[in-house]
């Protein structure tokens, strides 16, 4: 498959700080490729100087093979939908499509089919006479997608796209626009600070943490396989609980919880004994009242603080006995713990192959702040 984007040691330093850190990372044609991170982690500085827009302090851009570090943004086969998708309140819909057409001084009937057959390819047909205060926000974002389809990029640039949407909106409009991509077939590089829609639209998805890439994989392989604590925290609901660690005879790791618990380790990380790590369980790895018990089972008491109902994604609210940790179960939807209520005391388990363990990081995401 042909690489369309080509990011080798991509930097950019405003003075002395710097925003993007000798980023690579290649992005096959008809992708959907997301760069993931939390607000000021560098997303924007990048996409900017993808788009020509930043000058980079060092690093290459090439698309479709071609280097284009110091092509002039004009020059360069991309294009870019804004967070506040910058549509011409004054112009009607058909106006804002055919703009880029016009500037580039093509005959009018080539702009009204071009525009037309956008129209049909973004789902709303026949609109090019509605003015922009009359469509939904949804609309208005596939009206700004198809005032940069137009153009016919080889790559388009999407900054927060969604960011300006209520949430009901952004949760429809996540997955109309990857049906979008997939429909159009255009290659998209879409940044966000929401895991959820990064993870749900992609292909891949690069992580970003204060100016460089911690990890890029599929949703799957960051979901399943984080590389580091960052990942492991950013990506998905996760549990965080405080260890220690204790290497026995055999060479075999068991992290020390902060109650005197002691829990088994598997899995490839490396670990050094006596450091401070955080041990990472996926909610929906947590067992309620474990029965069957593999060999490398793990098993915590805790005590139910809430239940928080929400229809599947509903879970349970506990804190393990001897400490102030707050951690989530998923609940189960086949409503065997219906009869679970605040303050029961119940066990919890889970087989150390679907816990992680990463030496303790002292960053906090901005959600916590
Ligand atoms: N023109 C500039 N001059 C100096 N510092 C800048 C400039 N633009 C951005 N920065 C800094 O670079 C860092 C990265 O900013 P950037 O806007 O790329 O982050 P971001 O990940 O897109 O954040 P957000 O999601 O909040 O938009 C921030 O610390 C920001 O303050």
């Amino acid at each position: 498959m042909e690489i369309a984007l080509s990011v080798k040691g991509l930097t950019k330093k405003f003075g002395e700080f710097t925003a993007v850190d000798h980023v690579s990372f290649d992005v096959e044609e008809g992708k959907f490729f997301s760069i993931l991170g939390p607000s000021g982690c560098g997303k924007t500085t990048l996409l900017r100087m993808i788009a020509g827009f930043y000058r980079q302090t060092e690093g290459n851009i090439a698309f479709s093979g071609v280097d284009m570090t110091n092509t002039a943004p004009n020059k360069r086969p991309v294009n870019l939908v804004f967070q506040n998708l910058a549509l011409f309140p004054m112009m009607n819909v058909h106006e804002n499509i055919a703009f880029g057409l016009r500037r580039r001084g093509e005959k009018s009937a080539v702009i009204d089919k071009k525009v037309n057959e956008l129209l049909e390819r973004v789902g709303l047909p026949g609109s090019g006479k509605k003015q922009i205060n009359q469509l939904s926000g949804g609309q208005r974002q596939r009206i700004a997608i198809a005032r940069c389809l137009v153009l016919d990029p080889s790559v388009l640039l999407l900054d927060e796209p969604l960011g300006a949407l209520d949430a009901k909106l952004r949760e429809h409009m996540k997955v109309e626009l990857k049906k979008l991509q997939v429909q159009v077939g255009t290659t998209f590089v879409y940044i966000t600070h929401d895991q959820s829609e990064a993870m749900m639209m992609s292909d891949t998805v690069a992580v970003m943490n204060a100016g460089h890439f911690e990890q890029i994989g599929t949703p799957q392989e960051l979901y399943h396989n984080p590389s580091s604590s960052f990942v492991a925290q950013f990506v998905g609901n996760n549990n965080k609980l405080p260890v220690s660690l204790r290497k026995d005879g055999d060479g075999q790791y068991f992290a020390r919880y902060e109650n005197g618990k002691e829990f088994l380790l598997l899995g490839k990380q490396e670990l050094q004994e006596k450091e401070a790590y955080d041990l990472f369980i996926r909610p929906e790895a947590m067992i309620i009242n474990p029965k069957e018990k593999t060999a490398s089972f793990n098993t915590l008491d805790v005590e139910v603080k809430a239940i928080l109902f929400d229809g599947g994604n509903s879970r349970l609210l506990v804190t393990p006995q001897g400490t102030d940790n707050e951690l989530v179960v998923a609940l189960p939807q086949n409503r065997q713990f219906d009869n679970i209520k605040a303050k029961d005391k119940i066990q919890v388990g889970w087989d150390a192959a679907t816990s992680i363990c990463y030496k303790r990081e002292n960053w906090k995401l901005y959600d916590e702040e």
